[in-house]
């Protein structure tokens, strides 16, 4: 199964979203790996400059060197890739969403755990309860709870 061959990752906020706090976003990233590093052996560790394991960035459309583009407003929230060197385990969010802390717009803690699974090398469930499940419904994060399938699919590949 495709993984990290490391179990300390750093991660890199590169860029922010004007639609929220630099502190909330900041809290969001954190409690979305924290959703993680709790089912697995993995540790995340954040640096502030040069290059991260995985680099997160708010763009729109044609988006830095990435080779896929966002879509405007809806659809595509954000992308990740799977884990590997360079751009591996990178993930980017739409900045033509609104993202917020709260049930308005796209919740960015959500969409961060959601992202973050594929980073680590999980793919799209068929499972509704999951994070993994390909389309964003909105919990409240503080009900929000792992379903035993996205745990399976980390202990998978990280034991
Ligand atoms: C084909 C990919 C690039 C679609 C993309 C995605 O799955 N990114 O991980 C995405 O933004 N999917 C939308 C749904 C869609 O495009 O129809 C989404 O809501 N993803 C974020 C999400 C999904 C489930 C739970 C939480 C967040
Ligand atoms: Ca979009
Ligand atoms: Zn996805």
């Amino acid at each position: 199964l495709p993984g990290w061959k490391k179990k300390q990752l750093t991660y890199r906020i590169v860029n922010y979203t004007p639609d929220m706090t630099q502190s909330d976003v900041n809290k969001a990233i954190q409690k979305a790996f924290k959703v993680w590093s709790t089912v697995s052996p993995l540790t995340f560790t954040r640096i502030y400059k040069g290059i991260a394991d995985i680099m997160i960035a708010f763009g729109t459309r044609a988006h830095g060197r990435c080779p896929r583009y966002f879509d405007g407003p809806l659809g595509v929230l954000g992308h990740a890739f799977p884990p590997g060197n360079g751009i591996g385990g990178d993930v980017h969010f739409d900045e033509d969403e609104h993202w917020t802390e709260g049930s308005a717009g796209f919740n960015l803690f959500l969409v961060a755990a959601h992202e973050f699974g594929h980073a680590l090398g999980l793919s799209h469930s068929t499972d509704r309860g999951a994070l993994m499940f390909p389309n964003y419904a909105y919990i409240n994060p503080t009900e929000f709870l792992l379903s035993p399938d996205d745990i399976n699919g980390i202990q998978a590949i990280y034991g």
